[in-house]
């Protein structure tokens, strides 16, 4: 069976893509054996019981259903709280992008969907000239825009777009996704980006998810978004 992959950006950091990420995994869960979420770079660890943790990597690996090695789930593991690029550089750990391409290419030998979160949003350096919509290229991915709904967002969705279709990625639709439960006129918002989208990259939105409190509101987000539209896009 092909796997199926997608890789998983957004139009800033905090914006919602591991939120994203854990309710495509419980969605796709529910559907397929084998489903496996690939963080390959993560930037901000913590010890725990002499073992280092990543947030982002322990709660996508909560929501998946193939327990991969944490190598394999996440190659890097960066200490710091910071852009790829600098965490690499005050480790001295340069990044390397093949060998992510090589974890890639074993996760997906254990899966019949892998998720990949991207590292912020998809300019990001990972180092002076390979950014994060380098890793969607070499993993041959389509793109997932998570786009975090607060004031600017319209803009960070019309260029993150821009940036994807100028690399040669295909955007293959955009979740519109309420961090900040205070906006105003979110509907306006949405509408002012999913006009322009679908014209201009014909990416449809694939879901609105409310603001979600409490401790299994990435399960509940799942039922925001339309799984089968995606399905039918990758
Ligand atoms: N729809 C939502 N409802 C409630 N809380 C949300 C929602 N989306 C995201 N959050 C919360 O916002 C915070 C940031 O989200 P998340 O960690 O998914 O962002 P991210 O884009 O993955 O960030 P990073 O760039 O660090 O990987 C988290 O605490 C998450 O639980
Ligand atoms: C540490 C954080 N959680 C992310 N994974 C890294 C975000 C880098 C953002 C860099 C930037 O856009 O300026
Ligand atoms: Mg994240």
């Amino acid at each position: 069976m092909k796997v199926l992959s997608l890789f998983v950006t957004g139009t800033d950091t905090g914006i919602g893509k591991t939120f994203v990420s854990c309710a495509l995994l419980y969605g796709f869960c529910a559907r397929y054996h084998r489903v496996a979420a690939f963080k390959p770079i993560a930037a901000g660890a913590v010890l725990r019981n002499g073992v280092w943790h990543n947030e982002d990597t322990d709660l996508l690996l909560e929501a998946s259903n193939v327990a991969l090695q944490p190598h394999l789930a996440t190659p890097y593991l960066l200490r710091e709280s910071v852009a790829p690029n600098i965490g690499a550089a005050h480790q001295g750990v340069p990044l390397d992008i093949s060998y992510i391409q090589a974890c890639y290419y074993e996760v997906v030998q254990l899966a019949d969907v892998v998720i990949v979160e991207g590292v912020g949003g998809v300019c990001v350096p990972l180092d002076e000239i390979l950014d994060t919509s380098d890793l969607a290229t070499v993993l041959k991915l389509p793109i997932l825009l998570v786009v975090g709904l607060k004031l600017g967002c319209i803009n960070h969705a019309l260029l993150s777009a821009e940036a994807i279709a100028a690399r040669g990625l295909v955007l293959s639709g955009w979740i519109a996704n309420t961090v900040d439960p205070d906006m105003a006129f979110p509907t306006e918002n949405i509408e002012a980006i999913k006009c322009r989208l679908d014209r201009q990259y014909g990416a449809p939105l694939l879901g609105i998810i409310p603001h979600l409190d409490g401790q299994y509101s990435d399960k509940s987000a799942v039922s925001y978004i339309n799984i089968d539209a995606l399905l039918k896009r990758l």
